[in-house]
């Protein structure tokens, strides 16, 4: 069965404040739907990702991309939640799945567990939606807030996202809901006259609704991890050229860097960083100056291996700082863009990122001009 994936992102999150969208705002260093997309868009049994967007946040949404590196599509969001998940429904009608899941960008938190237990109830089901048992007493309440009776809670459960269904038959009751908003898509299908059917939902699979609800996201997340340090150096030496790499931007200064691959020495003492992080040993064991492979090999494959490493030992870069030792080149007129393509490739925000440069006043190596080194220092959380 094939299934797709529509994230609603276009709402402006009024409720949690915080001065952007929601969906766009930081937890941990990561946007949460950046998280959402991993944690949806990382899941085999989904095809592709559409992501329901508001136009007016096109460079938050430039800004994910640099943070995931899952892909998806973006179509325009309509004023409702229910208008965003039509037009998501729409984006994907062309080449239409046997089943979409339709869930909020803010709900970052859902387990891989969640969406293979929707997945298999999908085999039986049109319509099913994760939904959790209330464990508060309910009351029944007027618009003053005066309890009117106490309800059964037995026979209520809170709705989450995913909600997941056969696709034609979600898109059918969308076609036969008129104007007007409804709570979730599960609505549209009893609205449709359809049955829904629950599987059990997650607790930790809470909605960023309020701005308590970042609060308990904050602390949940630094609780289940450790912040670790990885530390990297390189020398490479200097001689003359047309261009050199360094921490991935090309200089062109009449002087290059001699070495097996690109020679870039900032990018490579950041992958020595990143390997500390995830304990992995060094640049030397994965990538061996021995190996024909590397030869004049752009450093950003290393870095990007390491990074894969560091993810699979549960580990997620949060900042680096790099320290580029060499009387020249001047690295002043490079650092922002050493900064800006550094942090695309660690997916970090550019103010997660520090480029410093200095000179040994003439004495050594690097003070006599015939090599440059780099040191970074990378942090990362480890789960
Ligand atoms: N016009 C809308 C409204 C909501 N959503 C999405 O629907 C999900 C659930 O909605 P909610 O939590 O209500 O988000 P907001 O509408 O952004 O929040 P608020 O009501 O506080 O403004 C969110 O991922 C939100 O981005 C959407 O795509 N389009
Ligand atoms: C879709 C939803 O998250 C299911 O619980 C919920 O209905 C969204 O409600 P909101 O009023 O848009 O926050």
């Amino acid at each position: 069965m094939t299934i797709d994936a529509i994230i609603v992102a276009a709402g402006r999150g009024e409720r949690a404040g915080g001065g952007i969208p929601k969906q766009f705002r930081s937890l941990a260093s990561r946007s949460v739907l950046a998280r959402t997309l991993d944690a949806l868009a990382g899941h085999a049994a989904i095809r592709r990702v559409v992501v329901v967007v508001n136009p007016q946040d096109t460079d938050h949404v430039e800004a994910v991309r640099g943070e995931t590196a899952r892909s998806f599509t973006t179509v325009p969001g309509g004023a409702t939640r229910t208008d965003s998940v039509r037009a998501g429904l729409a984006a994907l009608a062309d080449d239409a799945p046997d089943a979409v899941m339709i869930h909020d960008a803010a709900r970052p938190f859902l387990s891989s567990a969640l969406i293979d237990r929707l997945a298999e109830a999908l085999d039986r089901h049109a319509a099913v939606i994760p939904a959790l048992p209330a464990t508060d007493a309910l009351m029944r309440v007027m618009t003053d807030g005066t309890i009117v009776e106490p309800v059964d809670r037995a026979v209520v459960r809170a709705a989450q996202t995913p909600q997941a269904f056969r696709f034609d038959t979600l898109s059918a009751a969308y076609a036969r809901l008129g104007g007007g908003g409804l709570a979730d898509d599960a609505a549209v299908i009893l609205a449709a006259g359809g049955q829904v059917h629950t599987v059990e939902g997650e607790a930790e699979n809470f909605k960023l609704t309020m701005p308590a609800d970042f609060r308990r996201a904050e602390a949940m997340l630094m609780g289940e991890t450790i912040t670790v340090s990885g530390q990297g150096f390189d020398v490479h030496r200097l001689e003359p050229a047309e261009t050199m790499w360094l921490c991935g931007v090309e200089l062109h200064e009449g002087l290059g860097l001699v070495g097996h691959s690109d020679a870039d020495a900032g990018l490579h003492a950041v992958t020595d960083a990143v390997l500390g992080c995830a304990g992995a040993g060094d640049i030397g064991q994965h990538f061996p100056p021995s190996d024909p492979k590397w030869k004049g090999a752009a450093s950003d494959a290393f870095l990007l291996h390491a990074l894969e490493l560091l993810g699979q030992a549960g580990g997620e870069v949060i900042h680096a700082d790099v320290t580029l030792i060499a009387e020249r080149p001047k690295i002043g007129p490079y650092r922002e863009a050493m900064r800006t393509r550094l942090a695309q490739l660690l997916r970090l925000d550019p103010k997660r990122v520090n480029i410093k440069a200095t000179t040994t006043e003439k004495l050594g190596f690097t003070g006599r001009g015939e090599g440059l080194a780099a040191q970074a220092i990378v942090t990362a959380r480890l789960s």
